[in-house]
């Protein structure tokens, strides 16, 4: 009976090692290999692929898919990023697996200067974001809210061609164009969002460069981010209190403008609504019925300008160097506005319908340059696969080189060339529904300001063509270098010589 017993104990432990074996070669090693993970850069201990971004990621990821293919795998630290350059790509992340990819990265900067990302742009997907992305899609930012705001593009666009005027006494004088472009579109977020213009002089308050420091921060690279164990660097150089700061100074800021409309409101009823007026209604209940919190109405209009501002500013400055530097695209597009407005002093926003080059030339402008040459990443909330083969586990960041996409000579002809004329009887558009132009991102978490935005450009760009002939200053070539940041701007001064014509 003793050998039987022994024998049996023997049996378990064999089973136990012959269950392992099946287990680890059939299971575990097989899950591994089935496992098709993106092609990716060799990657250095602690840093991964941080080293391979340079000063211009757009451009550094472009050339670095040239080796490794339109998806591409990276690690920044220790966060997983896919890199997206292709349509391919780029649908699969925005149309096929969109609710997939509805999230966004969790920021430490954002978090400070966003109310705990209060807003709509870098909420986390979920029941708030819903809410206050509709409070903006259907309250703010619809077609017809944006007719509204009529009276404002009109009037700014008026004042910047009188400033321009004025600043060009004789045909050799050379202003400083990208600074009319600035002001023009602070000046329009500023009135639409909070009603009218703030400047220093009454406020005691610098609200141009405090926006500005928002958006440097924004676009400013934090370690802590990406190796967490190294956050303490914010400390020693100073990221954290100038974070501190702006979001301090950009707060009281906020809440005297929130302060001066309750007083307003009670004897100018009947007036144009701004974004402030409207989010205080809807906090008040009269809208949706949905309570929003002071902290997410800030949150809110702080979304306008880092959305708003410089992404118009960007376009406009990129547009206008692009038709300084071709001479015939510029005299083609003179020649559309000035022969659609014959005999009228101003072109206003009925004339623009008709002008097929001038949409041409936006677009093309927005191909090569997009404003967010990167969009503005998102996250994955789940495990997926990515155009039905790469396994992408969940929490890996996805980027869309945009920028890239836009000069794949595979989608264009001539790629590098300025050429509106490809966007002539083309069905293409920057909706979000053709992938190959996508500088307002797409679906859900797609930009709701693209109706807004070209608005301000169409007219902005119609009435300068309009009323001046321009130069560039000296015969050379306008300098198109690019600036690290938040948004893709070109690093010099848009100084041209405006000469005024009667037109
Ligand atoms: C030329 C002008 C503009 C460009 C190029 C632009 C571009 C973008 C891009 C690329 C995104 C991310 C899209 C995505 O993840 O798929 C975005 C999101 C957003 N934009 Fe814009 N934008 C512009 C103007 C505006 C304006 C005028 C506003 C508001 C006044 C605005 C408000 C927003 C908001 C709130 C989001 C976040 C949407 C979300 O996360 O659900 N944008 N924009």
């Amino acid at each position: 009976m003793d050998l039987p017993c022994s024998w049996y104990s023997l049996l378990i432990p064999l089973f136990v090692f012959i269950f392992l074996i099946i287990h680890h070669c059939f299971f575990t090693t097989s899950n591994t290999q089935n496992v098709l993970l993106p092609p990716s850069p060799t990657k250095l201990p602690i840093i991964g692929n941080l080293h391979q971004l340079g000063s211009l990621p757009h451009r550094s990821l472009h050339k670095l898919s040239k080796k490794y293919g339109p998806v591409m795998l990276l690690h920044l630290g220790s966060k997983p990023v896919i890199i997206a350059s292709s349509v391919e790509a780029a649908r699969d992340i925005m149309k096929t697996h969109d609710l997939v990819w509805a999230t966004r990265p969790k920021s430490s900067i954002v978090d400070r200067l966003f109310y705990g990302s209060k807003d709509v742009g870098f909420s986390p997907f979920g029941e708030y974001w819903r809410q206050v992305k509709s409070i903006v899609v259907l309250h703010l930012l619809n077609n017809k809210t944006v007719q509204s705001y009529r009276r404002v593009r009109e009037e700014e666009t008026a004042n910047m061609i009188g400033k321009i005027r004025d600043g060009c006494d004789s045909s050799s004088s050379v202003i400083n164009l990208g600074d009319h472009l600035g002001s023009l579109t602070n000046n329009i977020i500023s009135r639409v969002a909070l009603g009218r213009i703030h400047n220093e002089r009454e406020s005691g308050i610098a609200v141009k460069a405090l926006l500005e420091q928002l958006l440097a921060l924004l676009g400013t690279f934090n370690i802590g981010e990406y190796i967490p164990w190294l956050k303490w660097l914010n400390k020693i150089n100073g990221l954290d209190n100038r974070v501190k700061k702006v979001a301090k100074d950009l707060d009281e800021f906020l809440d005297s403008v929130i302060e001066e409309h309750i007083i307003k409101r009670e004897y100018s009823a009947g007036e144009a609504k701004d974004f402030l007026d409207v989010l205080q209604e809807i906090q008040n209940g009269k809208e949706t019925g949905f309570p929003l919190q002071r902290d997410s109405l800030k949150a809110i209009l702080l979304d306008s300008f880092a959305g708003g501002t410089d992404t118009i500013y960007t376009a406009l400055d990129w547009t206008m160097a692009e038709l300084l530097r071709h001479p015939r695209a510029m005299k083609t597009l003179q020649n559309e506005v000035r022969g659609l407005t014959q005999g009228k002093s101003e072109v206003t926003e009925d004339d623009l319908k008709n002008m097929e080059y001038l949409r041409a030339v936006i677009k093309e402008s927005f191909r090569l340059h997009p404003p967010n040459s990167l969009l503005v990443p998102r996250e994955s909330r789940e495990d997926v696969k990515l155009l039905g083969c790469y396994h992408i586990p969940v929490r890996t960041q996805a980027i869309i080189n945009v920028w890239a996409i836009g000069r794949d000579p595979l989608l264009w002809e001539n790629p590098e060339e300025f050429r509106p004329e490809r966007f002539l009887n083309s069905d293409i558009d920057f909706k979000g529904l053709n992938f190959e132009l996508i500088p307002f991102g797409a679906g859900r978490r797609g930009c709701p300001g693209s109706t807004f935005a070209i608005a301000v450009i169409e007219l902005a760009l119609a009435r300068l063509v309009h009323k001046f002939n321009f130069a560039l200053p000296k015969e050379e070539d306008l300098d198109m270098t690019e600036c690290t940041g938040i948004t893709t701007r070109r690093k010099s001064p848009l100084l041209v010589v405006a000469i005024p014509c009667s037109t």
